[in-house]
């Protein structure tokens, strides 16, 4: 929340500079503050810096209100909910004025007494009937603004790329918003909206009541300064978050406690009453600043009116029950745990300023620019050319990860002709996978050229371009869905078709272990949705078809969960339904595939040696005439078959069929002989 401009200086914090930097002990931690620091401290309390931030943020708060608007049924609701919340704040008030006007009549008045009655029940009923209304609205309205920003953020979130990625996740913006591919959370919208509204209920109930005493107390001898005085403690600017354990702005620590720091690192409990994190420890007021003229003055406020009653009671003590009832009363209007809470409305500011800035992300987050530009031109000219395969050219190519100093691939050139069968080897960390992704544009070189049938792959449109890729990386997905659901989504069209599937399951080899599942193909590997129940009796064993632990039941609690438990497969069984997934787009018919090139990185990395030979077998026969790239560490039979092999380490070191890199008899030639010749 802090952001204080520091200004840059150049040299070092010596910390054994004893002339510079003070040095003192707080529990296990050292810390160094420099004496005399020559940075500014900036001239506003946090309040401002947090009203600052509001404002600055009001330009996303109107957006966002015309967007939450704007959206189906929110515009009554909306409305609604803002009537509801700020007549509740007004009921305070009225109630307040009846009291105060009973109490003023100092005669036993039987009307103003029923009045008094009436006009609390009738509050009481009011107020209960607003939080009934409250209840009924505001869960469906925060339900269509999340939904409506939630679909919104996907939107921003899938359109990036993966170089505009990797620059949101290093700036932190993803973590802060809480949001990735899969998960975000844009409740925050729905908390701004509910923090503002709480913010200025308390704003009009505070100001209504204020009304009212000033109204009631005009004629009353001392009652306004009660009321000033009462109200004072709660609206000067006080600063109560003391940072006082490093007073420098210029500080840093440490600690050296080998206990504290192993617990830290197997983060099962902490050691002693001084083993806490430093920032926590920041947070503790020194016994210094508690006698600081700020916080005894504070303190001082608290009790001010309550002198300043007993002066007056012991001037005129006629008139003590009705101050004391008055003093009672306007204390209870401005009491923190009250209804209008002034404490409470500071700590709202902080926490609206934060989802305001929140806020302002979720929009500028849609200003944020691909690195990767779409091209413009369709691919292909003609549907039928896939048929044959697409060619693929690298024209001295080299790359660098985005934030990374070393090269991933250099000068790399090479022709992939079209309907070629081509197998990229290498060892580890040597750029196979690389290529495959330079193929697929989710990253552009940052040298050369790549041809996609002699045309600069810049130049294609991505969507058609990706259409044309049936692609196989090595971070497969598993989705906490069904085996059936997990294979077809490679090819949602044909999800349904429970023959597709099966026949996709057969050739990715996956078949077999998933028949003998007790369900088959509707077999969970993780049930997204568990059920819920209360304290069942005991002796219940089974709940839906579900085994029951009671085991871990603690009785206090009022609901349990209860589910299966996620399915464990092998990493093997696991790469097998990803191979399925992607067969799945190879399973309509040839004339109707819009696949040209099949591109596979390490699809048999974690199969036994058997799999691995019937997968590659089905693979070729499979493809057609249609161009296949393969990644790989595993020199095995596929090789073999291959028209073209590119041996990289960083760059292109040999490329050849394998006859002829056997006969170079080089690196190519010297793995093949470790890895595959004792099998053959
Ligand atoms: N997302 C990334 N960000 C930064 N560097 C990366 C990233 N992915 C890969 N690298 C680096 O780029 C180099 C090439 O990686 P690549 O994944 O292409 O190798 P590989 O030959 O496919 O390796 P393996 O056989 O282990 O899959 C490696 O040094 C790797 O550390």
């Amino acid at each position: 929340m802090k952001e204080r401009p520091m200004k840059a200086r150049t040299g070092e914090f010596d910390h054994q500079d004893a002339r510079r930097f003070k040095h003192t002990r707080s529990g296990i931690w050292d810390l160094y503050e420099e004496r005399q620091s020559n940075l500014p401290r900036i001239p506003v309390s946090s309040i401002s810096e947090t009203y600052t931030l509001i404002i600055q943020s009001l330009p996303h708060l109107v957006r966002m209100l015309k967007d939450v608007l704007g959206i189906r049924r929110c515009s009554i609701l909306l409305f609604a909910y803002l009537v509801v919340e700020v007549l509740a704040s007004l009921i305070p008030a009225v109630s307040l004025w009846y009291v105060e006007s009973a109490m003023e009549t100092r005669t036993v008045d039987t009307t103003v007494l029923v009045h008094f009655a009436v006009a609390h029940l009738i509050c009481t009923v009011a107020m209960r009937f607003l939080r009934y209304s409250r209840s009924c609205i505001a869960p469906p309205l925060s339900l269509y603004i999340k939904q409506f920003y939630h679909g919104r953020m996907f939107h921003s979130v899938v359109h990036f790329d993966l170089p505009a990625l990797h620059t949101l996740t290093r700036s932190n913006t993803l973590q802060e918003l809480n949001c990735g591919l899969a998960y975000w959370n844009t409740s925050s919208i729905w908390d701004t909206i509910e923090i503002s509204t709480d913010i200025t209920k308390i704003l009009i109930s505070l100001l209504s009541q204020l009304l009212v005493l000033i109204t009631v107390m005009w004629e009353q001898q001392d009652g306004l300064l009660l009321v000033v005085l009462s109200l004072l403690q709660y609206i000067l600017p006080w600063d109560s978050t003391g940072t006082a354990v490093a007073g420098s702005l210029v500080w840093a620590a440490t600690t050296t406690n080998e206990e504290f720091v192993l617990m830290q690192g197997l983060k099962e409990f902490r050691v002693g009453n001084d083993a806490v994190e430093f920032p926590e420890l920041k947070q503790c007021r020194s016994f210094k600043e508690c006698l600081s003229i700020t916080f005894i003055l504070q303190e001082t406020m608290h009790v001010l009116p309550q002198i300043v009653f007993t002066l007056h009671v012991m001037k005129n003590p006629m008139t003590t029950p009705l101050s004391l009832a008055s003093l009672i009363l306007i204390k209870q209007a401005f009491n923190p745990s009250g209804n209008t809470d002034f404490s409470a409305s500071r700590k709202l500011s902080l926490l609206l300023a934060t989802h305001l800035s929140r806020t302002r992300k979720v929009y500028e987050i849609e200003n944020i620019r691909n690195k990767v530009v779409d091209g413009t031109e369709p691919f292909p000219e003609n549907q039928q050319s896939l048929m044959s395969g697409i060619s693929v050219e690298f024209r001295n190519v080299s790359f660098q990860y985005p934030g990374r100093d070393r090269y991933a691939l250099r000068d790399v050139s090479f022709k992939i002709g079209a309907g070629q069968l081509c197998v990229v080897v290498g060892v580890n960390g040597s750029g196979k996978s690389t290529i495959l992704k330079l193929i697929s544009r989710l990253y552009d070189p940052t040298e050369g050229t790549i041809l996609i049938d002699d045309r600069d792959i810049k130049t294609i449109r991505l969507a058609d371009l990706r259409a044309v890729m049936s692609i196989l990386f090595q971070d497969y997905t598993q989705f906490p869905l069904s085996m059936r659901e997990n294979i077809g989504l490679g090819n949602p069209a044909l999800a349904h078709d429970d023959d597709k599937v099966r026949e996709a399951a057969r050739l990715g080899g996956a078949e077999d272990f998933v028949d003998e599942l007790p369900d088959g193909f509707d077999t969970y590997l993780e049930l997204p949705v568990n059920d819920f129940h209360g304290n069942l009796p005991e002796g219940t064993t089974t709940l839906f078809g579900y085994p029951v632990d009671l085991s871990h039941w603690n009785p206090t609690d009022d609901v349990h969960i209860s589910g299966p438990p996620a399915l464990q497969i092998s990493r093997g069984q696991v790469q097998r339904l990803a191979v399925s997934r992607t067969f799945m787009r190879s399973l309509v018919s040839e004339m109707e595939s819009s696949a040209g090139i099949l591109l596979f990185d390490e699809p048999s990395a974690s199969l036994d040696p058997l799999a691995e030979h019937d997968l590659f077998e089905r693979l070729r026969k499979l493809r057609g005439d249609k161009t296949m790239l393969f990644s790989t560490h595993r020199f095995g039979n596929l090789t073999q078959h291959a028209d073209l092999i590119l041996y990289i380490d960083e760059t292109v070191q040999e490329k050849g069929t394998h006859d002829e890199l056997m006969k170079k008899g080089a690196e190519y030639a010297r793995i093949w002989n470790l890895q595959a010749k004792p099998f053959i």
